[in-house]
């Protein structure tokens, strides 16, 4: 898995167009978003994550509290994001384990958004540009 941190003033986004023949299925409140005061997880799920996809779930927790603690970010965003790896994992895998992701972060209090799977998107972001507001982290599952 490869994860790009970003600590943001904000992230928007506008679902565009179906980028996958089965996207995640949305309501039209899903179809823009916005969350402020932000850190942003880019995230490419990545083939070799297939072997042990709660591993790398628990492992990507990990990092993104440990950089939220360090840049002192409650609202954290989930962003499905194809373009840091040539190695991609599949779309179903890819979907559960953000989806979880999401959900052991929300477990562990803080406000956490995502935005939608596989579908292209417009958005904008605004680096808050400290030492600390950009970060990638490689996450692998044990050999
Ligand atoms: N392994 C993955 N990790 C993260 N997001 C993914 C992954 N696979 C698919 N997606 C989601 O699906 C969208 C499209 O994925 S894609 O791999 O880029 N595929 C395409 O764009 C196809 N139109 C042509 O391959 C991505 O923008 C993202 O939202």
């Amino acid at each position: 898995m490869r994860v790009l941190l970003i600590h943001s003033d904000y992230i928007e986004y506008e679902v565009k167009d179906k980028a996958l023949k089965n996207p995640e299925l949305i309501s039209d409140e899903m179809k823009k978003g916005r969350m402020d005061e932000v850190l942003v997880a880019f995230i490419s799920v990545e083939k070799v994550d297939e072997k042990n996809p709660n591993e790398i779930v628990d492992k990507a927790v990990e990092e993104i509290v440990n950089v939220a603690k360090q840049v002192k970010a409650e609202n954290l965003f989930v962003y499905p994001f194809a373009h840091l790896s040539s190695e991609l994992a599949k779309p179903s895998v890819a979907l559960e384990v953000l989806k979880k992701i999401e959900e052991k972060l929300k477990e562990k209090g803080y406000n956490v958004g995502r935005a939608p799977f596989g579908y292209y998107k417009a958005f904008k972001i605004s680096c808050k540009g400290h030492p600390l507001a950009e970060l990638s982290r490689t996450i692998v599952p044990e050999a």
